[in-house]
């Protein structure tokens, strides 16, 4: 099986919302993903587990990363694999919004990319690994032109 797979590795299943937008989105460009939970901060070394699952090289990974509060868990990620790293965390109103800082800044070394739409993480995945499917890449196609025609129906239907 060497598929494409994201893997949508929350905090907590208090996340499960938030990833399961991921993963539909994922589903809409014809990806498969898989969820999972574990903490960096508290279930370390399950998370290890977790990752030597997919770091097998058998199948391309892409992992998106969902932690709220402080997110150590994107950045312990990414220090631990070889495949790409998206971080991706719910949103947050508490504290002004200011839980999205521990996503931004990393050590060196360390290169999570940050995307805060769950949508949008999942379209990243898709392109990445687009750069070596040429079927996924005619599926971001498709879907960039559906989208664009959707926003020309919509002003004409406007100035009708
Ligand atoms: N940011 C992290 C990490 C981590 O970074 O390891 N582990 C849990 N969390 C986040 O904390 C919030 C509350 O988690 P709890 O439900 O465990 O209290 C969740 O959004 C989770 O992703």
């Amino acid at each position: 099986m060497n598929q494409p797979l994201i893997v949508i590795l929350m905090g907590s299943r208090a996340d499960e919302a938030h990833a399961r937008k991921v993963a539909d989105a994922a589903a809409g460009l014809g990806l498969a993903s898989v969820l999972r939970v574990g903490s960096a901060h508290k279930t370390p070394e399950h998370v290890l587990a977790i990752l030597k699952e997919y770091e097998t090289g058998q199948r391309p990974v892409v992992y998106v990363t969902i932690a709220g509060r402080s997110n150590a868990l994107s950045g312990f990620v990414d220090g631990s694999v070889s495949s790409p790293v998206i971080a991706c965390p719910p949103p947050s109103e508490t504290f002004g919004g200011a839980d999205v800082f521990s996503s931004l800044r990393m050590p060196s070394g360390v290169a999570p990319a940050v995307v805060l739409e769950p949508a949008n993480a999942a379209l990243l995945a898709a392109k990445i690994f687009a750069l070596a499917d040429p079927a996924m890449r005619e599926r971001i196609a498709a879907f960039k032109s559906q989208q664009a025609r959707k926003i020309l129906q919509d002003d004409g239907e406007l100035n009708a």
